[in-house]
């Protein structure tokens, strides 16, 4: 028996970091996917070990399950069907297992992720030899929300093959989860970013699990139907970082002027609770969309400006804010920024000779630019292997 399951990458249109303490942000799903297969060997095929494929990249990495038990004991039989948390000391054991690995060293941002699928994989399935193969359409660490992604289609991936939720292994296609299955995956995948974020806000997994667009604040969503066309060009830097560094420094700027970082954590939450209302007001009602969209783009010009305040823009952001404005456009970067993605609003006037002009300039300096589908499908699995 095999199971395949999907989960988007998001944007966040604002409050990254803000949401951390407490504010609210809404992010939207992106029509990019990271899939997770898992099968368990038969008999003939058992050889004793959990491997983890990571497709895209050629990587393979493989336990002897004897090995895992010896880093990991006691591991709960029967198993916990509640979400836990990682302890300090199986994180070090499970960073232990990741060493033993011969992660190339251009790639070591992987070792991450790795932990993260260790925890996952033992927490639900135990020492249970498996293959899991991980592909995906996302580009790491650049502020879509590869990380969350990957934790959503791992956990849903390994609880639809458990004991702990009963589906439909007849269903032809892609299959939503119910309600109380995504509210399961949507608590273990938090579990695994936890590893790799070190203090997630849950708002990356919560949209990669539901989909759609989504209001986000203390732990909570409020689901949010867009009432305008909403498009975006997304521009990935390619600059590296790592969300946990910069997330850790914006708590350190916190506590350094709790005050000035109160406040401008304030004001993100005001600028979010605003953006979602002007999102979802009826149309056509006293505000035209161009009016609509140029408030949007004042919102978005005031959160970037707090991002700068809160220490995670970059250079190369700077290059692409300076860029758009050229062409009249706002932007603002998207996820925990220091490189990585930035967003910038395509009002719905604007001509394609613009776009492919703006495109063409943000190009030039080394950038590269998508546009994807905003809002889709969050989570879905497939057990017939034709998907
Ligand atoms: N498909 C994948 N395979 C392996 N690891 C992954 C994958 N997707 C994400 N990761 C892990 O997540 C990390 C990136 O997460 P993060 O820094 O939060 O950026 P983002 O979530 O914006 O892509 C990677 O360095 C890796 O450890
Ligand atoms: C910076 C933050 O708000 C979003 C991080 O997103 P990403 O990992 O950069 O895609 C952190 C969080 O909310 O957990
Ligand atoms: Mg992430």
């Amino acid at each position: 028996m095999e199971v395949r399951a999907r989960a988007p990458g998001k944007i966040i249109l604002s409050g990254e970091h803000a949401v951390v303490h407490g504010s609210t942000a809404v992010a939207a799903s992106i029509d990019l996917y990271t899939y997770v297969s898992l099968r368990f060997p038969t008999e003939s095929e058992n050889d004793g070990t959990l491997k983890l494929q990571l497709k895209d990249m050629a990587l393979e990495f493989s336990w002897p399950i004897g090995r895992i038990k010896l880093a990991l004991p006691g591991l709960g039989s029967p198993l916990c069907s509640t979400p836990t948390s990682c302890s300090p000391e199986s994180i070090k054991s499970i960073a232990t297992l990741v060493e033993e690995q011969n992660v190339p060293e251009a790639k070591t941002g992987l070792a991450s992720g790795m932990s993260a699928f260790l925890w996952l994989y033992t927490s639900i399935h135990g020492y249970k030899p498996a293959t899991v193969v991980v592909t995906s359409e996302l580009p790491l660490g650049s502020g879509l929300g590869s990380s969350a992604a990957l934790c959503v289609s791992l956990s849903a991936a390994l609880l639809a093959l458990s004991d702990f939720v009963s589906l439909d292994l007849s269903h032809q296609g892609w299959l939503m989860f119910g309600e109380s299955e995504l509210e399961l995956v949507n608590k273990w995948a938090f579990e695994g970013e936890k590893i790799i974020h070190g203090r997630p806000s849950g708002i990356d997994n919560t949209v990669s699990t539901y989909g759609n667009m989504i209001k986000f604040k203390s732990g909570s969503l409020t689901r949010i139907k867009s009432n305008m066309p909403l498009k975006m060009l997304i521009t990935n830097t390619k600059v590296g970082r790592n969300t946990k560094a910069l997330v850790a420094g914006v708590s350190e700027r916190t506590v350094r002027h709790p005050d000035a970082m109160g406040a401008v954590f304030n004001a993100v939450d005001s600028i979010s609770k605003e953006l979602s209302t002007i999102i979802q007001s009826p149309a056509p009602n006293d505000l035209s969309i161009t009016e609509k969209e140029e408030k949007i783009e004042e919102l978005m010009e005031m959160n970037q400006g707090l991002l700068q305040c809160m220490g995670v823009s970059h250079a190369s952001i700077e290059t692409v804010l300076r860029t758009t404005l050229k062409y009249k456009l706002t932007s603002k970067l998207t996820g925990a920024g220091g490189g990585g993605c930035v967003l910038t609003l395509l009002p719905t006037l604007l001509s394609r000779t613009v776009i492919d002009k703006v495109i063409a300039e943000l190009e030039s300096y080394g950038f590269h630019c998508l546009t994807a589908g905003i809002g889709g499908n969050g989570l879905e699995i497939c057990f017939d292997g034709s998907s």
